[in-house]
């Protein structure tokens, strides 16, 4: 597991079990003594966690590959099967005359068996359909479709704009020990396309992130007395707030983002909640919960620690989908974006399949299917997914709807409980900090633009989903050409460098 590379690096000596003594620190011995084994403690602490954090991702690994052995083992008894079933079909309907011709959008494990030689020979029909998140990863096409729609929802340059039109992005984070988070998130927007760029931080901050950069505009507000009215002055002029990179957990800062989140709600802004803005969330979810503006940028720990504040679980390490949809559904159909090695996106709608795949008569397809255990088989009809009685109830996102046509036919329709965005577009093996504020930055450009699009640019798809899409992509690719000219050394700056390019790359061609 790539992600936690940093985690599993041997530790390095620390310095701070030899700390360098000047003659004044040695008139007290016992206070010095008395941090150093307080140092010592903690590091023993840490380097404990982060052992048992190196064996339970192995075993996870292993189980992994173990599941994925299990699977293939099944899709290969299942083709046998089926090619078996299909050289008795042909014998005994030889005088059956040729189905339709069939749609075939979308590649899925059947097409690796010889489906055609069946199909072209039976009837009545029993149609497959299959859900597009049946996919371990998208196909090219699938991905396309949905960069297509990212396409759609940039907006043009032209001549004839004003500044400020194609974004104004505000963000909320930066404290004294965090300038960086906020200066990453708020410099991506303006390269991905926004035209202005806030960052509402603390007094201590201010000064250092103006020194990074003279194109952002930065206000000293976020330890103020009146730190949300400042702050709300500003909303009205704001497409999309970025709630948390650099925030700190600071009582008070946390106190005062959450006033400016209930300001944005009242306003119908888009929030992006990404770092110490999902720490607040996981104590206080019903700041958020129900606002479907809203996108939560999580990563491992902060996913983990919002699926255990709202579901009261830990995290099924073998159901990632579910985890992510459930999360999801539990925050009021909120937009989440699991970030990992492969992001996961779902505002927990349920889906539907609607690709035609093959046709099979209905007892072989009964037998070749029951060996699949991941599947569950339904003999009654259920014109949709509400009302079809394993929705939800299943922990899985796959289920096999049979429907009955005539009286040897069925339809099989395979769907899930809902719709998981996969985005494993190429990046790296490099996880430095401030990826996920570049992220988080774009986001908020993103978030603005599919939702002033409007319906028709995203093809009906919630205009969130497609904003996280294109981010993701976007950060992964700058990820993937900074790494390819820096390597290891490669920094979230490097990353910054290359946002033009690679949404060129991804977007513009
Ligand atoms: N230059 C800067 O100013 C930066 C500031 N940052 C800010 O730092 C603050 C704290 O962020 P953290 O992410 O450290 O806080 P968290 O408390 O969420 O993370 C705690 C620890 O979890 C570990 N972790 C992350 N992914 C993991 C995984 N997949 N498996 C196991 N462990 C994992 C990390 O190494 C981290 O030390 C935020 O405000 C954030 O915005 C970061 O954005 C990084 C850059
Ligand atoms: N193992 C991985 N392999 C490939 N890409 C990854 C991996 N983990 C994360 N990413 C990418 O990096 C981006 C940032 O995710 P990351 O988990 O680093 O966020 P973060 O911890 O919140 O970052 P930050 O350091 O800014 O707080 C994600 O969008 C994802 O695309």
């Amino acid at each position: 597991m790539q992600g936690f590379k940093e985690v599993n690096a041997p530790t390095i000596t620390p310095p701070l079990s030899q700390p360098k003594r000047s003659k004044k620190r040695h008139t007290n011995l016992t206070l010095d003594k008395m941090m150093e084994k307080f140092l010592q403690q903690s590091m023993d602490t840490d380097e404990k966690f982060y052992r048992f954090e190196e064996q339970r991702l192995k075993i996870e690994d292993k189980r992994r590959e173990a599941e994925h052995a299990r699977e293939l083992q099944m899709l290969q008894m299942l083709g046998q099967m089926l090619a078996g079933i299909s050289s008795t079909v042909s014998q005994r309907s030889q005088s059956i005359p040729a189905s339709p011709p069939r749609r075939a959008n979308h590649r899925s494990y059947a097409d690796n068996f010889n489906y055609n030689a069946m199909t072209a020979t039976l009837s009545p029909p029993i149609v497959i359909e299959r859900s597009f998140s049946l996919h371990r990863t998208h196909t090219l096409k699938d991905m396309e479709n949905i960069f297509q729609l990212v396409r759609n929802v940039i907006p043009p340059l032209t001549g004839k704009k004003h500044k400020g039109q194609d974004g104004r992005i505000g963000i909320v984070g930066g404290c004294r020990e965090y300038t960086g988070a906020p200066y990453f998130a708020a410099i991506t927007a303006l390269k991905v396309g926004a035209d202005l760029s806030h960052v509402f931080c603390t007094k201590d901050a201010a000064t250092v992130i103006k020194s990074y950069s003279p194109e952002l505009i930065v206000h000293p507000v976020l330890d103020s007395p009146n730190a949300i009215h400042e702050v709300e002055k500003w909303l009205p002029r704001l497409h999309s707030v970025v709630i948390g990179p650099g925030l700190g957990r600071d009582e008070v800062l946390l106190e005062n983002a959450k006033g400016i989140i209930e300001k944005s709600k009242v306003k119908g802004i888009p929030i992006i909640i990404d770092a110490d803005g999902l720490w607040l969330i996981s104590q206080q979810p019903s700041l958020i919960q129900g606002y479907q503006r809203a996108i939560l940028t999580p990563n491992y720990m902060e996913f983990s620690r919002l699926y255990e504040a709202m579901l009261r679980d830990p995290v099924d390490s073998s159901d990632h989908h579910g985890c992510v949809l459930r999360l999801s559904q539990a925050m009021g159909n909120l937009t989440v974006v699991q970030k990992g090695e492969r992001d996961l996106i779902s505002d927990g709608e349920k889906a539907w399949s609607t690709v035609v795949d093959s046709l099979l008569y209905k007892d072989e397809l009964h037998h070749a299917l029951g060996s699949l255990s991941t599947m569950t088989l339904l003999t009654e009809t259920y014109p949709d997914c509400e009302d079809c009685p394993l929705a939800g109830k299943n922990k899985s996102i796959l289920h096999v709807l049979f429907t009955k046509h005539k009286e040897k036919a069925v339809s099989v329709k395979y769907f899930c409980d809902g719709h998981v965005l996969v985005c494993s577009h190429e990046g790296s093996s490099r996880r430095c900090g401030g990826q996920g504020d570049l992220l988080s930055g774009s986001l908020g450009v993103m978030a603005h633009w599919a939702f002033v699009a409007g319906a028709e640019k995203t093809n009906g798809q919630n205009p969130f989903l497609v904003a996280a899409f294109g981010a993701c992509s976007l950060t992964r690719q700058s990820n993937h050409q900074a790494f390819q000219k820096f390597g290891r050394s490669m920094t979230a700056s490097d990353m910054i460098s290359e946002v033009g390019t690679a949404f060129n790359k991804l977007f513009e061609t």
